[in-house]
C-alpha cells in the first residue's frame, strides 16, 4: 500500500490526482493574477521563529475557548462551499471529522447537504457562514433556520459584493453545485451562457450594497453573536467592533477575491492593534504548517482557520481525510510549542518571532 500524505502540501497532490480538473481548479485556484493566492502562502515563510530554551515543555496544552465554546487547538474549519465537488459525503464528512477532533466548523451557505442535516449528523459545537443575497428575507430566514438548528455564531463574509475573477472557472465553464438550503426559497434566473456559471449565479443573488447599516439589521434579527470575515485593514477593524460584531476574521478569502490585497499574515499585526482586545481577531489564508498557526498566534490571531486543506483531505479520503489533515497541523503545532519554548497558548507573544525588517543585517 502506498503510504499516506506526511504533510498538508502532499494531500494537495492526492487530492489534485482524485478529482476531475474542473472541481480541482476550482477548490485550488484564486482570483486573476493568483497573487494573493500565492502570498498568503509564501508570507508565512518570510517569518522566522525565535525559539526560547530550557523551558519545561514536558506537558504541552493546545486547548482554548473562543465565544465561550472550548476546542483541543486554536485550529477551525473555515467555510467552503459545494463540498460534495471533493467527496459525496460532503459537508456531513467534515462536519464529522471536525467534532473528532474537537474543534469547530464553520458550514458554508454554500453547502451540498442542508443546514439541518449537518446539525443532526453528530454533536458538535458549530458556527453558520451567511452572505446577504438582494433578497434579504432568504438570508433572514437562512439565519434563522441556523438559530433554531444549534449553530453558535454567524459568521458574515464581506469581502463578496460580487465574486472576483477566476479564469480557470471561467475557462471550464465551472457549474453550478446544487444548494440545500436554497431549495424552495430562492430560484435563478442568471444568464448561464459561456463564462462561470458561478459568477452568473452570483451576481444573480448577492447583494452589491450591502454596508455598515446592515450590521444593525443582522444584529435585529438574530441573537447569535456575529463574526465579520473578510477584513484586512485597521479601518475596518475599528468600524466593525463600533458597529458591535463579537469577532473579526482576517482574511482575504484564500486569495479568491480581490487579487493583490496583501497576504493575511502581513496585515494581521495592524487589524489585532486596532481592535485592542475588544473582540477576537481570527486569521485565515496560507495556514499550511503547524509553525504558521504558531506565527499567527504570536502576531495576535486568537485562533487560525484552514479552508483548501479541509477539501483536500476530504478529495483524498472523505471523513477520515479531514480527521487526518487537522490531526497533522494540530501535532505540528504541538512540536513547534515544544520546540519554541512555549508549554500553553498564553506562552506564545510577539519575541517569539521575526519577520523579515527586524532580521539582523547580517542575516540579509
Ligand atoms: C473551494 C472553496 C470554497 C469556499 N467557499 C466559501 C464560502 O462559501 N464562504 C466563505 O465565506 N468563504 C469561502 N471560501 C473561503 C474560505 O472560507 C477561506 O477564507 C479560505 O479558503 C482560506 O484560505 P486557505 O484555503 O488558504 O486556507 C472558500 C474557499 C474555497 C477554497
Ligand atoms: C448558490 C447561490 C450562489 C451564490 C453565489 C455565491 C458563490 C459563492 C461560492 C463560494 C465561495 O465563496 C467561493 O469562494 O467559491
Amino acid at each position: 500500500m502506498e503510504d499516506g500524505p506526511v504533510n498538508l502540501r502532499e494531500f494537495q497532490e492526492l487530492a489534485k490526482r482524485n478529482l476531475p480538473k474542473m472541481y480541482y481548479d476550482y477548490i485550488s485556484g484564486g482570483a486573476e493574477d493568483q497573487f494573493t493566492l500565492r502570498e498568503n502562502v509564501e508570507a508565512f515563510q518570510r517569518i522566522m521563529l525565535r525559539p526560547r530554551i530550557l523551558v519545561d515543555v514536558s506537558k504541552i496544552d493546545m486547548s482554548t475557548t473562543l465565544l465561550g465554546y472550548n476546542m483541543s487547538s486554536p485550529i477551525l474549519v473555515a467555510p467552503t462551499g459545494s463540498q460534495q465537488l471533493a467527496h459525496p459525503q460532503g459537508e456531513l464528512a467534515t462536519a464529522r471529522a471536525a467534532a473528532a477532533c474537537n474543534t469547530i466548523m464553520v458550514l458554508s451557505f454554500a453547502s451540498n447537504y442542508s443546514l439541518e442535516d449537518v446539525a443532526s449528523t453528530c454533536n458538535a459545537v458549530r458556527f453558520y457562514q451567511l452572505y446577504v443575497f438582494k433578497r434579504r428575507d432568504v438570508s433572514a430566514t437562512l439565519l434563522q433556520r441556523a438559530e433554531r438548528n444549534g449553530y453558535k455564531a454567524i459568521v458574515v463574509t464581506v469581502d463578496t459584493p460580487r465574486l472576483g475573477r477566476r479564469e480557470a472557472d471561467e475557462k471550464n465553464k465551472m457549474i453550478i453545485p446544487r444548494n440545500s438550503n436554497l431549495e424552495g426559497l430562492m430560484s435563478v434566473d442568471a444568464d448561464l451562457t459561456g463564462g462561470s456559471k458561478l459568477e452568473a449565479y452570483a451576481s444573480e443573488t448577492l447583494d452589491p450594497s450591502l454596508s455598515w447599516k446592515d450590521i444593525e439589521w443582522l444584529k435585529s434579527i438574530t441573537k447569535l453573536p456575529i463574526i465579520l470575515k473578510g477584513i484586512i485593514t485597521a479601518e475596518d477593524a475599528r468600524k466593525a467592533v463600533d458597529a458591535g460584531v463579537s469577532g473579526i476574521v482576517v482574511s482575504n478569502h484564500g486569495g479568491r477575491q480581490l487579487d493583490y490585497t496583501p497576504p493575511t499574515i502581513s496585515v494581521l499585526e495592524e487589524v489585532v492593534k486596532a481592535v485592542s482586545g475588544a473582540v477576537p481577531v481570527l486569521l485565515d489564508g496560507g495556514v499550511r504548517r503547524g509553525t504558521d498557526v504558531f506565527k499567527a498566534l504570536a502576531l495576535g490571531a486568537k485562533a487560525v482557520m484552514i479552508g483548501r486543506p479541509v477539501v483536500y483531505g476530504l478529495a483524498a479520503n472523505g471523513e477520515h481525510g479531514v480527521r487526518s489533515v487537522i490531526k497533522m497541523l494540530q501535532n505540528e503545532l504541538e512540536l513547534t510549542m515544544a520546540l519554541a519554548g512555549c508549554p500553553t497558548l498564553r506562552d506564545i507573544t510577539r519575541n517569539h518571532v521575526m519577520i523579515n525588517h527586524e532580521r539582523p543585517r547580517s542575516l540579509l
